[in-house]
């Protein structure tokens, strides 16, 4: 569950200065919106704030997860232990970069976010999801003996094996082939559905977002200025 209004981030100065704006946004336990906008929109600026790795300007209201946690609050008081603890509870991020630890192999790649929290290394749940995406060949390599397409696989699978709330994904299917990609995507809403995790998806490949029929968060770009916001089916 993710609850916001009155959000606004300010990146760069003078006449590079880009703010982006979400007035409002409600997203229930178990929806996935997908979100799109040109390149250099802010996109990746959104996920960013909305995954509390950087601080916006404003914000009216922010309330995250169940039960719900007030991020303003937490924010206003710098209270910046409580809001890591959060990031790696609550929170599932697929970077654009894939961001996998290079000296771990894919399996402690996937295993690492729920051994920080303590959990079992391995679910019944994760064994099925590797197996849906093909990647069981591939748990004793080294993310550098990987093709990037299989990188992002693994990247998103690492994503959401501590089974977060909210999961913000930056482009996961940029590097897969459409028929992986749709894979990725289905592997994706089966475990939003079982977690009831919410989910923001950055995508450029509309056939992918029709076929899924997912709801849109589009960006609406002035000069400097990005506001994101529902589009009408
Ligand atoms: N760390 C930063 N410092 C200052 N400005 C930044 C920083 N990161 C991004 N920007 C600027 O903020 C704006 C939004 O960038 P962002 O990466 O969020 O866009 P995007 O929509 O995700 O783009 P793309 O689709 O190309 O990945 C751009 O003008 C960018 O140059």
């Amino acid at each position: 569950m993710l609850s916001v209004q009155g959000l606004k981030i300010t990146r760069g100065s003078g006449s590079q200065q880009h703010s982006v704006h979400l007035p409002q946004l409600e997203l229930a336990a178990g929806q996935v919106l997908a979100v799109t906008g040109e390149s250099g929109c802010g996109k990746s600026t959104l996920l960013e704030a909305l995954g509390l790795l950087l601080k916006p300007q404003q914000v009216d209201i922010f309330q995250l997860g169940q039960p719900s946690i007030d991020i303003v609050e937490l924010q206003l008081k710098q209270n910046e232990t409580q809001l890591a603890r959060i990031r790696a509870q609550r929170l599932g991020f697929v970077l654009q970069s894939g961001g996998l630890l290079p000296y771990l192999n894919v399996r402690d790649n996937i295993q690492l976010s729920r051994r920080i929290l303590g959990l079992p290394a391995d679910s019944e749940r994760l064994q099925q999801a590797i197996a849906t995406l093909r990647l069981e060949h591939l748990l004793n390599k080294l993310p550098q003996a990987l093709s990037i397409g299989e990188r992002q696989r693994v990247a998103c699978l690492r994503a959401i094996a501590h089974e977060p709330q909210l999961l913000l994904a930056d482009e996961p299917t940029a590097a897969l082939d459409p028929h992986s990609a749709r894979r990725l995507f289905d592997v994706f809403l089966e475990m939003v559905s079982a977690l009831q995790l919410s989910a923001l998806v950055v995508s450029h490949d509309w056939a992918l977002v029709q076929e899924f029929n997912l709801p849109i968060l589009q960006a609406h770009s002035e000069p400097g200025v990005t506001t994101f916001a529902l589009a009408n089916h």
